[in-house]
């Protein structure tokens, strides 16, 4: 894993693309028969290939711009602007292998302190020019596509100068970190002050703190540390209308909770930059196993009851059997078979993969929670893996994305959707979303897999994050559309639109159904309240009119 990744590098994950990921040939010969893929190869394309409109900031603008953020901060060559020319959904990385129209920033501000944020907002604002906040541009919804939105032109914020830690009060363990900030790089600041954040998304390497607080983000231990959300006590915002900083005290009564305005802003509500954390002790001790029950329902049940009984492991993660099977298949088929025959061995049919990881203060502290989770799992069905399997599923947690660029070079559709219900529901929603996918993506040459995890749960229900592995279609981006708009369907009104991903622009024509149109016109409402003219990060979450 690497802390560093250059979060303007657009087409792949890393610099080395698919050479990052560790697929096999037995893994990809697996693959090719079980889904129907032909032998294609289709590699990312040169960036030179790409089009890029000419810059259409505005002269008196741009000298402004230049006048307060430094001429080398306000950058209009090509690189920079398709650096930060959309976010990494499918889609995304689909639009820079096909040549198809990405939306080009006219220009990229580099600020270099909060004070310039709210500077080159009140400029944008007088000009008339859109402004999207850029944090590590790991959306997937289309949360940092540069849409103008009827303005002039459009600019990306680029908060990546804002990357200090402000100030640690270890007495209140809170720290405050400026909103470009990487993940990495706060855990790693937070660690020699022996403190971590435990946020560890799958986007970790290049995610910011910004982003995650403007996306409600959700990172893998969040049953032991708290959605990101629950870890904010204030933040700093810049709006056209000046600055605010909601948030001082640990609760409040004092009217609803403003911070959640900024909070699932989506940059769309103003630009944060910096965020108040509670923070807690690094943990001396850790331990992850893995385990098999059997069957998805017995799994969903076992999930439930840990959460209910208040003994979730940190990280707590059920994959349905498609998921445990392409797990091991894609990391070798003889474990797949092995394992399959010693789940058999021992009564489970239906082998779906439980993670459990626990952090710890002490070996005692991680001995008495380890006893908690296994007890309340008593009566359930399971099959010890053992460490070795956990701890390798923690040391490959943020190797997807690269193996998301192995499979895209060689055809594959990949793409993953999020979504959350109560635990009456859940079953219903799977159903669901999983019968529509495998309808829109299958044909008699296309077998899709789709696949599913839980990986966040609650007292009262989970999340749902949903894989799928399809052979890709001439059309791909029409293919991956018609697909999502089916599982949109399946999803209104059976669970949220999205559980952390957010809104963006792909979630929008869902987002009404779910908030009423009260909801929507109370987010109108606070959207004019701090953006009159509607130049923040037009067309996501929503309009200011
Ligand atoms: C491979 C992969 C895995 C992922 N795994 C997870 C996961 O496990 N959990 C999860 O929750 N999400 C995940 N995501 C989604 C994404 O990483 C998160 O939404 C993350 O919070 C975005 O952070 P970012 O800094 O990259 O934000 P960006 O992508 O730059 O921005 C996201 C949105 O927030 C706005 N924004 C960014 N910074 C600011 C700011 N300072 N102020 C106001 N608005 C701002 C942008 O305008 C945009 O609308 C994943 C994405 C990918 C590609």
């Amino acid at each position: 894993m690497s802390g560093q990744i250059e979060h303007t590098l657009r087409g792949s994950w890393t610099p080395s693309g698919a050479a990052a990921a560790q697929l096999s040939p037995s893994a990809m010969r697996w693959l090719r028969q079980r889904i129907g893929l032909t032998d294609t190869t289709t590699p990312a394309m040169p960036a030179s290939l790409l089009e890029v409109p000419e810059s259409a900031l505005p002269q008196d603008a741009r000298d402004e711009l230049a006048a307060l953020v430094g001429g080398e901060h306000v950058l209009l060559d090509d690189a920079a602007r398709l650096g930060r020319a959309g976010g990494m959904s499918y889609s995304d990385l689909m639009r820079r292998r096909t040549a198809a129209d990405l939306a080009v920033p006219d220009a990229v501000l580099l600020p270099g302190e909060p004070e310039l944020v709210q500077g080159a907002l009140e400029i944008c604002a007088r000009h008339d020019i859109a402004v999207v906040p850029f944090g590590g541009g790991t959306s997937v919804v289309g949360g940092v596509d540069a849409l103008r939105g009827g303005k002039r032109a459009v600019v990306a914020l680029d908060l990546a100068r804002l990357n200090k830690l402000v100030s640690l009060d270890p007495v209140s363990r809170v720290a405050v970190l400026q909103a470009g900030m990487r993940a990495p790089e706060a855990e790693s600041l937070l660690a020699a002050h022996g403190f971590t954040l435990g946020h560890f998304p799958q986007s970790f390497e290049r995610a910011t703190i910004g982003g995650f607080a403007a996306t409600r983000s959700a990172g893998q231990a969040s049953a032991g540390y708290g959605r990101f959300e629950n870890m904010i006590e204030g933040v700093r915002v810049a709006t056209p209308r000046g600055e605010w900083r909601p948030g001082v005290a640990p609760a409040s009564a004092a009217g609803p909770d403003l911070r959640q305005l900024a909070v699932g802003g989506e940059g769309a509500l103003g630009v944060i930059t910096e965020v108040a954390l509670r923070v807690r002790p690094a943990p001396a001790r850790g331990r992850y196993e893995a385990f098999v029950v059997d069957g998805w329902q017995a799994g969903a049940d076992a999930v439930r009851a840990l959460a209910q009984s208040r003994a979730l492991a940190d990280v707590t993660r059920l994959s349905d059997v498609e998921e445990t099977e392409v797990q091991l298949a894609l990391a070798g088929g003889l474990k797949s078979r092995a394992l399959n025959a010693y789940a058999r061995a021992n009564g489970i049919r239906r082998p779906c993969l439980l993670i459990l990881g626990w952090d710890a203060a002490s070996r005692g502290e991680l001995k008495r929670r380890r006893a908690r989770t296994l007890a309340a799992l008593r009566d359930f069905r399971k099959v010890s893996l053992g460490r070795a399997v956990g701890e390798s599923w923690k040391s490959h947690r943020f190797s997807g994305p690269r193996q998301r660029d192995a499979l895209l070079d060689r055809g594959v559709c990949v793409e993953t959707l999020e979504t959350a219900a109560h635990w009456t529901g859940l079953g219903e929603l799977r159903s669901a979303v999983r019968t529509a996918l495998v309808h829109e993506l299958g044909s008699a040459r296309h077998r899709p897999i789709v696949m599913c995890h839980i990986s966040h749960a609650y007292e009262t229900g989970a999340s749902l994050y949903f894989t799928v592995l399809a052979p890709r279609d001439e059309d791909a981006l029409e293919q991956w559309a018609r697909a999502k708009r089916a599982a949109g369907e399946a999803i209104a009104g059976r669970g949220t639109i999205s559980h952390h991903h957010a809104v963006g622009v792909d979630h929008r024509p869902w987002l009404e159904a779910e908030i009423g149109t009260v909801g929507t016109d109370v987010l109108a409402a606070a959207k004019r309240a701090v953006d009159p003219t509607g130049i923040l990060n037009p067309g996501k979450l929503v309009e200011a009119h």
